[in-house]
């Protein structure tokens, strides 16, 4: 492989980005490859690849690269020669290059890798948190298969097509995929590639949506007819799924706290041809209060840590400070209390995170259970996913149902 300058650069200009000006790794990525209509898909890929190489090692590397926060020029040019030195990629004679150590960088990998803290990449705190809840050999799988890149997952949207209509039509588009047993809507691309530029994409075919993600939805077990609220529903990852199960029929009301996600979940309703979709904006506690008592269903997929979907958003690592979980915690046990008001007697609710932690999952349904609003619900069954058992997103999900 022969690196390329202006690649290089542009890897660079993003980790400046992402470490010293604060934009999210997605953001950053999105916002470099805007630069230069010229690139084509494999500069775009080793664009976006590396940045988040460079951001999920980060520890890691900074470690080898003998380099300390705030990281300048000078410092990423050094992360990004021991990405390369690792991969065995000739580094070329740029001056931004000379004196790099290769056989240093090696030498220094082997003995950091028995450090599980430098060898995953993580923050001592989140160690020390992932060994208090699973223990040694559960945390050292789950966290080594965070650190794997995601693969790209799609789910069938079934308001307009079905799974093998949907797999031949990407084929023709030069696009190969897989199902996935036990994910009825999932498809797994044989290669990672761009699907938002393709036609079945525009057509709303298809929404990203990994497997783990794809079991929301089903577990509130919805029917064509009720009135479904979705009450985190951001841009509507499991809003979109709802409606397909929904097949359009009855009425489903995405609320959330930010008008731009309310927008952009509108503007994905559209292209998915999803009708009987309602989004309401949270602005005070009234628009809570005028639907206590009125849903046959109620999904809570509450804010969290991020912590079962690292293999995506690797910069949740160092986003993320030990003292936000207190905080994180305190907002779901408030959200499962408010929300779980919505729920008409005999109807149900699920509650769910993108996070791997007992503090933010089964612990948060303990805690309801035992209180006054709790009172009143029965856990009906919980799913607990982990990346390393599942193959995909860390996820927990539980199924809670109102006495009649
Ligand atoms: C895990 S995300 C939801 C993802 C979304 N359901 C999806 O599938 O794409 C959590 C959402 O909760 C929203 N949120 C945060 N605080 C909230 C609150 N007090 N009430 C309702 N939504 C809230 C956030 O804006 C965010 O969109």
């Amino acid at each position: 492989m022969r690196l390329h300058r202006n690649l290089v650069f542009a890897v660079v200009d993003g980790l400046n980005l992402i470490f010293n000006e604060g934009v999210y790794a997605s953001k950053a990525v999105e916002q470099i490859l805007k630069r230069d209509k010229r690139w084509g898909s494999r500069d775009r890929s080793f664009i976006a690849e590396t940045l988040y190489d460079i951001v999920r090692w980060k520890r890691l590397y900074a470690e080898i690269a003998e380099v300390r926060e705030p990281f300048d020029r000078a410092n990423f040019f050094r992360l990004f020669a021991v990405w390369a030195v690792l991969r065995g990629i000739p580094l070329p004679s740029w001056k931004q290059l000379e004196e790099t150590p290769a056989r240093r960088i090696k030498g220094r990998f082997d003995e950091l890798s028995k450090i599980r803290k430098y060898r995953e990449s993580i923050p001592d705190w989140l160690d020390t948190l992932g060994l208090e809840a699973f223990g040694e050999a559960f945390w050292e799988k789950e966290i080594h298969a965070l650190n794997e890149p995601a693969p790209v997952v799609l789910r069938t949207n079934t308001l307009k097509t079905s799974l093998p209509f949907l797999r031949r039509h990407l084929v023709d588009e030069g696009i190969a995929s897989d199902p996935v047993p036990g994910y009825p809507n999932a498809l797994v691309l044989k290669e990672r590639s761009n699907v938002f530029t393709s036609e079945a994409f525009k057509e709303g075919l298809f929404e990203v949506q990994d497997a783990s993600s794809q079991l929301v939805a089903p577990m509130l077990d919805v029917a064509p007819g009720m009135r479904v609220i979705d009450a985190c529903a951001g841009a509507g990852g499991k809003s979109l799924h709802l409606a397909a199960l929904m097949e359009n029929k009855g009425q489903l009301i995405g609320l959330d706290i930010y008008p731009q996600k309310l927008h952009e979940l509108k503007r994905r309703a559209r292209r998915n041809g999803v009708h009987n979709l309602e989004t309401r904006l949270i602005e005070s506690t009234k628009t809570i209060k005028k639907l206590h008592g009125t849903a046959d269903r109620v999904l809570i997929d509450a804010p969290c840590t991020g912590l079962g979907v690292l293999r995506r958003n690797p910069d949740a690592k160092w986003k993320l400070r030990q003292e936000d979980l207190g905080t994180i915690t305190d907002t779901q046990r408030q959200l499962l209390s408010d929300y779980s008001k919505m729920v008409k007697p005999g109807g149900k609710m699920v509650y769910a995170t993108c996070s791997i932690l007992p503090a933010e999952n089964s612990e948060q349904v303990v805690h309801f259970l035992k209180s006054a609003e709790g009172a009143d619900f029965d856990l009906e069954k919980e799913k607990h996913i982990f990346a390393h058992t599942s193959g995909f997103d860390g996820f927990y999900i539980a199924l809670l149902q109102k006495k009649g």
